[in-house]
């Protein structure tokens, strides 16, 4: 399977999750050390095809194919700009991640999961975080905050815009959504106890 038809099938399945309501999320992979595959602006990402896919260089200009980056490719760059090991990134609108974000100030801090080693750590002991950034339509300083918190650390495994969604990545699209999905479901362990303890 190509990278193409990775993000397709990963697409139908957060659709299906309605992780990406109303063409919301965005989805990427990279190709080599200066090339980005994302999704064009405004495709819904249950309903993609080879058309909706265009590639970018490492500051998000168009390079090939029909129609504008996604509005958010400033964000995938950074992310693959700051780690090389890093194949996919991946950003949904989900219900956990949007509605968390509105009650969190700074940052989410996930311990005590068994779930915290799908990403990559030893022990549910390991401290992981989310930053959650303020929401912004000025990408070029948004990918100026996103570097901010995600230098000098290995312990960010997403970040969350507020009110609006999560970013996560991984090695290849299929890692990505295997983190993406622990995130989420850690996020939801964390609103319910926000909602038990309240
Ligand atoms: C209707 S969703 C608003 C834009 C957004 O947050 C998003 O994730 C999709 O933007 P894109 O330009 O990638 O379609
Ligand atoms: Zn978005």
């Amino acid at each position: 399977m190509n990278l193409i038809d990775k993000l397709i099938e990963i697409g139908k399945e957060v659709h299906s999750r309605n992780w990406v309501p109303a063409t919301g999320g965005n989805l990427s992979a990279k190709i080599n050390e200066e090339r980005i595959i994302i999704t064009r602006s405004g495709s819904h990402k249950g309903y993609l095809t080879v058309k909706d896919f265009v590639v970018v260089d490492m500051n998000g200009n168009l390079v090939e194919g029909d129609g504008k980056p996604s509005a958010e490719t400033l964000l995938h760059a950074t992310v693959y700009k700051l780690f090389p090991w890093v194949g996919s990134v991946l950003h949904i609108h989900s219900l956990n991640s949007t509605l968390i974000s509105r009650l969190t100030d700074g940052q989410i801090v996930l311990e005590d999961y068994e779930l915290i080693k799908a990403f990559g750590y030893k022990t549910h002991r390991e401290r992981i975080h989310v930053p959650v950034l303020e929401n912004s339509q000025d990408m070029e300083e948004l990918s100026r905050l996103v570097r901010d918190v995600l230098t000098g650390t290995d312990k960010v495994v997403g970040f969350i815009l507020r009110s609006h969604g999560v970013y996560v990545w991984g090695k290849d699209p299929w890692d990505a959504f295997v983190r993406l999905e622990a995130l989420d479901f850690l996020l939801e362990c964390e609103l319910k106890l926000m909602g038990v303890r309240s």
